[in-house]
């Protein structure tokens, strides 16, 4: 079985996705943030970086799924291949962050790996208001994220309410949570249980 969590930065996912790991005893698989070679100089030069980094989060996403295949074990994954391509990449084009022909490189070597690609049995999305997800980044406090611009937080979240909106590939729970603390608040983390449990029963 194969769950993930998806979601904009600070959403909770990381968090959520080792919570679920524990509890039901899944495996997790996590993103490439603390040895990424590209991320830091990313954020300090967008342009420059955006075509590397895409490039390099690709890889590492299709290493992951490869991984989750083969595996034949439940594993948790914290973020999809698809967000990396129909959010985080399409964003950087349409900021002109990432030129055309970068794209269009880009997306003939993902729609490749698509092929290759199922999508998960659940997907978990995290939905966050903007002053949740500026606080949650703060909370976390990586330096390079310090300077995040509100405008960036507020495109990625209109790309992922339209991607969520369309989405027809799988299982998909939509859980709200700006008011939601489901790391101190046993309640909160019960409540998104009850709903897991809700889907997962489906799936058998
Ligand atoms: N619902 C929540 N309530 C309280 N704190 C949260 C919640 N979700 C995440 N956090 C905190 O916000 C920070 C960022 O969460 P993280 O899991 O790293 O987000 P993501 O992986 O989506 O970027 C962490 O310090 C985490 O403990
Ligand atoms: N595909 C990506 N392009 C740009 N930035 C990305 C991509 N995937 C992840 N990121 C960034 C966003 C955060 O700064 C870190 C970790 O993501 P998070 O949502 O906090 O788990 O990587």
């Amino acid at each position: 079985m194969h769950i993930a969590v998806t979601g904009n930065i600070g959403a909770g996912k990381t968090t959520l996705t080792t919570m679920l790991a524990k509890h039901y005893n899944w495996e997790a698989q996590f993103e490439d943030v603390d040895h990424n070679p590209y991320l830091e100089d990313f954020y300090k030069d967008m342009s420059q970086w955006s075509f590397a980094l895409q490039i390099y989060f690709l890889g590492s996403r299709f290493r992951q799924v490869k991984e989750i295949r083969e595996s034949g074990k439940s594993v948790i994954q914290d973020r999809t291949i698809y967000e990396d391509a129909y959010i985080f990449a399409e964003n950087l084009n349409e900021m002109d962050l990432l030129s055309e022909r970068d794209f269009k490189n880009y997306n003939s070597v993902f729609n490749l790996m698509k092929s290759f690609v199922s999508a998960p049995d659940l997907l978990i999305y995290l939905r966050a208001e903007i002053p949740t997800l500026v606080k949650q980044i703060a909370k976390r406090g990586r330096d390079y994220e310090a300077e995040m611009s509100i405008d960036y937080l507020q495109k990625l979240n209109k790309k992922y309410d339209k991607w969520i909106n369309n989405y027809s590939e799988g299982k998909l729970l939509v859980i709200d949570v700006n008011d939601l603390d489901f790391v101190s608040n046993p309640e909160d983390f019960g409540f998104i249980l009850e709903r897991i449990d809700a889907e997962l029963n489906g799936l058998f």
